[in-house]
């Protein structure tokens, strides 16, 4: 059997401890993903941790270094299925340095609001990513009254 293709992204919010906003990427490639709007993140690199390879990607794409929180719990437990060949992590994160910006393979960001679930749910994301929106916003509605991803 092939091995899958291990994918990790970034939900980088505006605060770990007091969530409102979410950044989200609008990637440029390849065709079928153009124009529509994903978790910034990238493939994990052989013999790279999935943490080391999400700060790596978000510093290459967004030109930014990031406190990673927690990891988004996936149904499974090893990651959020994007097809039959690859599979995603998601980690929280809040920004250390930088002002986010489309180095590479996307050429718009956006803040988006999390507690208006229409505002994010609304975008045209990759279709994959929408289970993962959803769980998102459930988790971090769910507890944004305790509210802290820190760990
Ligand atoms: N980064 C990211 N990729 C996603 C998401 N959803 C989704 O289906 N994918 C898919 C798109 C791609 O097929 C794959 C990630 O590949 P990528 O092109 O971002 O990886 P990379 O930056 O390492 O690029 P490369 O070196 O292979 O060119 O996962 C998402 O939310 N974020």
């Amino acid at each position: 059997m092939t091995e899958l293709i291990n994918v990790v992204g970034g939900a980088v919010l505006d605060s770990l401890a007091e969530p409102s906003r979410l950044l989200v990427a609008r990637r440029t490639a390849p065709p079928e993903f153009a124009g529509m709007w994903e978790f910034p993140g990238g493939k994990v690199e052989p013999g790279e941790g999935p943490e080391s390879a999400l700060h790596r990607e978000l510093r290459e794409e967004l030109g930014i270094g990031v406190r990673l929180g927690s990891e988004l719990a996936a149904p499974d437990g090893s990651g959020w299925p994007l097809n039959e060949r690859a599979t995603m992590r998601v980690w929280f994160a809040e920004l250390a340095d930088g002002d986010p910006r489309p180095l590479e393979d996307h050429d718009e960001l956006a803040w988006v609001s999390i507690r208006k679930s229409d505002e994010a749910l609304s975008l045209p994301w990759i279709p994959a990513d929408f289970p993962i929106v959803r769980a998102l916003l459930t988790e971090l509605g769910a507890t944004a009254s305790q509210g802290n991803y820190a760990v």
